[in-house]
């Protein structure tokens, strides 16, 4: 099977690694050749990593090999199924999936791993809804079960099918849902994390305090500011305007200090500064 993957940032360089692992060919794009020497540093570290434990069937070379990196599009025109992963932006993402309706050959299979972007929306964009899927990772991909299965108003029971196959390849589990604004994940994840963010705000405690009553009190492996750095601010304040305009209740408002926190460029992990300093 040819994979591709759209986007060598923390998900789609997961995604590829993962899927590489499982002996399929992959091919990732990305806008600029720096973001996919980034993006193949850091699988060659994660690879490194599972290799030392012995957590891998293959040699990193030998999953290294079955992957190539580009800038091109067209590389994909012959993949059976492609997973975006990109910034979370509909308008973005609706316009790189017009360009692929008409690039990837007629019976491959698009997916998003959007984070809470309606899928049956993207699906329309691509021309091809039936064919069309929301396939959600989690973060970091290597070592996380979970795939969220979306699927959209016109998508085929065969995609679905494929699709779930596919992430138990990859030695994932899926599980079904529907096209809801967050899906489940992050329509429950994310308002948890929000508020987080509103304690530090309000200063109900700092934000070590906050981590620390949620890990040993609640067993959470992350605290939620230092989840919510891992994920990316502006990836967390993009999925809660989704769930704010999408379910039109005031309840998903993202906090102000967010926001605010976006508009300074502090991301988190990504940007070396959010809640913590990296
Ligand atoms: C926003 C969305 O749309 C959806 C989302 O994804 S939401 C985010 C979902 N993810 C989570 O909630 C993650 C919560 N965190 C966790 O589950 C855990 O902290 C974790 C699995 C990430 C890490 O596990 P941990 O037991 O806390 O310990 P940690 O010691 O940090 O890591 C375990 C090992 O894995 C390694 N590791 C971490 N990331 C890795 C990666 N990408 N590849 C390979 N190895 C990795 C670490 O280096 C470490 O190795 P050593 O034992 O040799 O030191
Ligand atoms: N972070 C997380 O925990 C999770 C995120 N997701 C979802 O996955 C997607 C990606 O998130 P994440 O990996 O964190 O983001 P990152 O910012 O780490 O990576 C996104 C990558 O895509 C690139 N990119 C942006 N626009 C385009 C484009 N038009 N064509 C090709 N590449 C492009 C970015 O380049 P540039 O740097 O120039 O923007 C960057 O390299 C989002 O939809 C997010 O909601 C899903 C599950 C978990």
């Amino acid at each position: 099977m040819k994979f591709g993957v759209i986007g060598a940032g923390q998900m789609g360089g997961g995604i590829a690694q993962v899927a590489a692992q499982s002996g399929f060919d992959v091919v990732v794009q990305d806008v600029k050749q720096e973001f996919l020497d980034r993006g193949r540093a850091v699988i060659e570290k994660s690879l490194a990593k599972l290799h030392e434990k012995g957590r891998l069937t293959d040699t990193p070379d030998v999953i290294l090999g079955r992957m190539e990196f580009t800038t091109d599009l067209n590389a994909f025109a012959d993949c059976d199924l492609v997973v975006e992963a990109i910034v979370e932006n509909e308008g973005v993402k609706a316009d790189l999936f017009r360009q692929l309706g008409q690039i990837v050959k007629p019976d491959g299979i698009l997916a998003s791993n959007t984070s809470s972007i309606p899928i049956t929306a993207l699906a329309s964009a691509s021309g091809r809804p039936e064919r069309f899927i929301g396939m959600h990772f989690m973060n970091p991909v290597p070592l996380m079960q979970l795939v969220e299965v979306i699927r959209g108003y016109s998508t085929s029971d065969e995609t679905a099918q494929f699709v779930t196959q596919t992430a138990e390849r990859m030695g994932k589990t899926p599980l079904a849902c529907n096209d809801f604004p967050g899906f489940v994940s992050n329509r429950i994840l994310m308002p948890m994390l929000n508020e987080a963010i509103q304690c530090v705000m309000e200063g109900v405690a700092e934000p070590e305090a906050i981590d620390g009553i949620m890990k040993l009190g609640m067993n959470h492996p992350m605290g939620p500011l230092t989840l919510a750095d891992f994920i990316g601010l502006d990836t967390c304040l993009a999925i809660m305007e989704v769930l704010h305009r999408g379910l039109g209740d005031d309840k998903y408002r993202p906090s102000p200090l967010l926001r605010k926190m976006v508009q300074a460029g502090l991301l988190g992990r990504k940007s070396g500064q959010g809640f913590y300093t990296y």
